[in-house]
């Protein structure tokens, strides 16, 4: 009993698989039935067999048409057309004389056999085919002359029969099991092979066990394992998503913990909870559309990680046009982490790490971009170099970190006094500089390096010091307009007017090669 459920299970399941070969094979079954009957037609004359021809031939033909319509593929279709192609066979061999019984006979049956690759079918056909000299012989035997069983012979011409037939009809049976086997798995694999080449390697339509040992499906299953475990064991995060639904039809591991149920398999990718904008993934299917070799690579992209959490992540994204539907696979790296360390890298490099403000190489670049700009676009630019005055007595009296708190505020007073395009940086101890690129001409910059010492010269409130602290500045000036032959004579002009104010008793701006004389006193 459970064996023989097991084999229907089984049929059912190939029933179902090989539909669309027997689907076909109806068409085929039912165009072989027309030119029958038109063979049948043909030969009518000169046997006198029309009635025959148009009794037996038109409804067989016309109830063969009704199934292929209403039940295509379906198991009584193709008993039924098994039986008709035996019919007509029976028709033309009666009115031929049975001249071309056997071979007729045998060439219909391998022909049922190939389309419909059902053995059923085969059976049936045989024992319709054995049947017919008894219908036939009994239909007969009421008014028109009997030659079957009125044939001396009958019996050892039926032994003949059945002597040749039952091998042959045994041996297709067995190729027709083979056939359904065989249609089965090429069946499988092309359905395999669709599942992979659309991405979804998740599922596993194929149930493991006997089925595996199809040496084709065997091998799909394998190449397909051999894929998913490359997808699982990539560190990276990758989904694959089928273009025309949007739907992701395979993720690995990595991209579970990544995005966990806010990007998952079998979502709608543009619905998922994981773009920091609504437009982001349109946008990038719009790019990848005109992509030259359907390949976008290393596009930064700001997304949301499996807790909400915004991460900076670098997209590699490719489109399998060659596949129905059309596939993307997305790769996700997650570059926070990275562009954090580039920027404290930058800072270090660029940045004066206690005050923020650029540092000495900044500096030197900003100048050298202003130097340039100077000599081929006449843009003119000044620089102020300043040094904090008592400067010294703070760190004494009140500490390092006093003095650390000092350089802070002076350097915000900078960043605040001044203008978008200038630049104010540390070059070291107590010393800063100011950039005033697009400064007019020498008085500008004389008027900005006062509201600079004005700036610096308020009163300073420090942690853990009672009452204000004050502090001054020095500083030296020069412009483009004076003529520095280098960077470096920039810096040496500004350094030197800076001399000066120091030399001159401090808190001042000294302009450089204006001489001691036209010192500015500043305001106390
Ligand atoms: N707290 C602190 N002190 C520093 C730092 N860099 C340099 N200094 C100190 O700053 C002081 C600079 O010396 P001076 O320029 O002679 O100080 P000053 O009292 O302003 O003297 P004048 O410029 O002649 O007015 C030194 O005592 C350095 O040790 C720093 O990053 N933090």
């Amino acid at each position: 009993m459970i064996i023989l459920s097991r084999i229907l299970a089984t049929e059912a399941g190939f029933d179902a698989l090989l539909l669309p070969y027997r689907e076909r094979a109806d068409r085929i079954m039912v165009g072989m039935n027309v030119f029958l009957l038109i063979v049948c037609l043909l030969i009518a004359p000169y046997r006198n067999t029309y009635a025959a021809a148009l009794l037996i031939g038109l409804p067989t033909l016309a109830l063969a048409f009704g199934l292929m319509r209403s039940q295509p593929g379906a198991l009584i279709t193709r008993l039924y057309m098994g039986c008709a192609f035996m019919a007509y066979t029976g028709l033309i061999i009666h009115q031929t004389g049975g001249d071309i019984e056997a071979h007729f006979s045998a060439f219909g049956l391998i022909g049922i056999l190939l389309y419909y690759r059902d053995w059923r079918t085969i059976a049936a056909a045989t024992v319709f085919i054995y049947l017919h000299h008894l219908v036939l012989g009994y239909v007969q035997t009421l008014g028109v002359p009997v030659y079957v069983f009125d044939e001396p012979r009958f019996w050892t011409l039926f032994g003949l029969h059945v002597a040749y037939f039952l091998p042959f009809v045994g041996m297709m049976g067995y190729l027709a099991i083979w056939l359904r086997r065989e249609g089965y798995e090429s069946c499988q694999v092309i359905d395999l092979a669709e599942q992979i080449m659309q991405g979804n390697l998740m599922e596993n339509p194929i149930p493991e066990g006997k089925l595996r040992e199809m040496p084709l499906i065997a091998a799909v299953l394998s190449m397909k394992n051999r894929l998913l475990d490359l997808l699982r064991v990539m560190p990276v995060p990758a989904a694959v998503i089928r273009i025309d639904n949007q739907m992701i039809v395979s993720v690995n591991e990595a991209w579970q913990r990544m995005f966990g149920s806010r990007a998952r398999y079998g979502l709608r990718f543009s619905d998922c909870e994981i773009w920091s904008e609504p437009h982001v993934w349109h946008d990038l299917m719009v790019r990848l559309q005109h992509a030259s070799d359907k390949l976008l690579d290393k596009v930064e992209v700001a997304l949301s990680d499996k807790d909400g959490l915004p991460i900076l992540c670098e997209l590699s994204l490719i489109l399998h046009e060659d596949a129905q539907p059309v596939m993307a696979i997305l790769t996700v790296e997650d570059i926070t982490q990275r562009r954090r360390t580039e920027q404290i890298m930058q800072n270090l490099a660029y940045r004066d790490m206690l005050t923020e403000l650029p540092n000495r190489v900044s500096l030197h670049d900003g100048l050298e971009c202003a130097f340039k700009a100077w000599h081929e676009k006449a843009q003119p630019f000044g620089l102020i170099m300043l040094d904090l005055d008592g400067f010294k007595p703070v760190n004494d009296t009140y500490g390092h970190d006093a003095g650390d708190e000092v350089l802070q505020i002076v350097g915000k007073r900078l960043m605040q006094i001044n203008r978008g395009n200038d630049m104010a940086a540390r070059l070291g101890g107590d010393e800063f500089v100011v950039l005033l690129n697009g400064c007019v001409d020498v008085a500008a910059a004389t008027a900005a390096a006062q509201r600079a010492i004005d700036a610096i010269s308020q009163p300073l409130y420090l942690r853990g010091v009672a009452g204000e602290v004050k502090i001054g500045a020095s500083a030296g000036v020069t412009h483009s307009s004076l003529d520095a032959p280098s960077i470096e004579g920039v810096f040496k002009q500004a350094d030197e007017a800076l001399y000066i104010s120091k030399s001159n008793g401090k808190n001042r701006v000294s302009v450089f090669g204006a001489g001691q004389n036209v010192d500015m006193d500043a305001h106390s």
